[in-house]
């Protein structure tokens, strides 16, 4: 498992147009005194020079050809490993023709996790509607890096996992219309991805013996099905074999009392039925602090929680302390190392 000081974190570009550039200037400046922390960007070097130039901060940047070179270069100049546009992105404007190089950087990453070469990947936020014009399947970097784990020759079962202050929220169900939820909602995805998460919750953040929550899908978790069926239907078994695993299991608890402060210090995860259950506590409690996890990968992945925030970028008023717990996160991930 390699770790800090001697390998850096990789950064992806994510959405040219978007604010990633921005923030991961302002992330550089922050940290650059700090090898512990030190990260390069896979991305258009001559673009983001560019961009920098635009906004009122001195950012240097150098190309390096390798990761083992970021280390060396983190103090004094912002490492970039270039990886060209073929067309020139529009600051503040999203483009399927750039998606081609989103994606490659994502890929040139997750080659190099996979390597042994980077302590760990962390992702700028994507345009997911521009990759899904350029051709991309899947739902977004959570089930996309995955599929290249596998392609690989590894085990992946991903899991998205958003850390606020002291919230740890899934989503079992992710990016899907909301009538889809029913129906893509099982017992054997909810124990599958509470495996997951109890598992790297020991192996990554050190709680050997989590304790998970559930939420019920219906208002008031069914009422004993006077609201819906689906608690008793599907998730109370699922949570009857996880207790019957020796999992630390609560729930089908109602939604909107499952996250005031005494509710989230009886749990260290809560496993939430659809997106939203899950995003909007945290972007509420901890939006400038919040980071997205992937779980049940081989190599540490984080994100920052917000997107590309077209409208911001290039103005210098994106926010960078998501994209900096993302990194400190996943610097803190590697520095534990992987017991088995
Ligand atoms: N990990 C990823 O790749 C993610 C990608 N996205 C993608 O981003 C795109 C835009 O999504 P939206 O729903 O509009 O969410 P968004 O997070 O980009 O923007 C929501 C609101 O928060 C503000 N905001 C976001 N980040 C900020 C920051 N760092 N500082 C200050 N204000 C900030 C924006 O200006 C906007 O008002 C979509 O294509 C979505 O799929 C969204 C979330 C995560
Ligand atoms: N809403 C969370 C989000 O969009 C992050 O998705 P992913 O790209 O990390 O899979």
């Amino acid at each position: 498992m390699p770790t800090f000081p001697d390998h850096a974190l990789a950064l992806t570009i994510g959405e040219p147009g978007g604010i990633g550039p921005d923030i991961t200037a302002q992330a550089w400046l922050a940290f650059r005194a700090d090898p512990s922390l030190a990260f390069f960007l896979i991305g258009d070097s001559a673009y983001l020079s560019e961009r920098f130039s635009r906004l009122d901060i001195a950012v240097p940047v150098q190309e390096i050809a390798t990761p083992a070179e970021a280390p060396g270069v983190f103090a004094t100049a912002l490492p970039v490993i270039d990886l060209p546009f073929a067309s020139k992105p529009e600051t503040g404007r999203f483009s399927a023709e750039t998606a081609g190089t989103v994606i490659r950087a994502i890929d040139m990453a997750v080659d190099m996790a996979l390597k042994g070469e980077v302590a760990a990947i962390v992702t700028n936020p994507i345009q997911k509607e521009a990759l899904y014009a350029a051709g991309f399947s899947h739902q977004g970097h959570t089930d996309y890096l995955a599929h290249l784990a596998v392609h690989h020759g590894h085990h992946a079962e991903p899991v998205m996992m958003l850390c606020a202050a002291d919230l740890r929220a899934i989503p079992v169900t992710v990016h899907i219309a909301l009538t889809e939820v029913p129906r893509q909602l099982t017992g054997d995805l909810i124990v599958r991805q509470a495996r997951v998460v109890a598992h790297d919750l020991a192996r990554r953040f050190g709680i050997a013996s989590p304790r998970l929550a559930f939420t019920g899908l219906n208002p008031h978790a069914g009422e004993n099905g006077a609201m819906g069926q689906e608690e008793q239907t599907i998730i109370a078994p699922a949570l009857a074999a996880l207790r019957a695993e020796g999992l630390n299991v609560q729930g089908p608890l109602p939604a909107d009392t499952a996250f005031h402060a005494e509710a989230r210090a009886q749990y260290d995860a809560i496993l939430c039925m659809y997106h939203d259950q899950a995003l909007i506590p945290v972007k509420t409690l901890d939006f400038h602090g919040g980071v997205n996890c992937t779980l049940g990968l081989p190599f540490i992945r984080t994100s920052p929680d917000h997107g590309t925030a077209l409208s911001l970028a290039g103005t210098g008023k994106a926010n960078p302390k998501s994209l900096m717990a993302a990194i400190s996160l996943a610097a803190e991930i590697a520095r534990r190392g992987q017991p088995a």
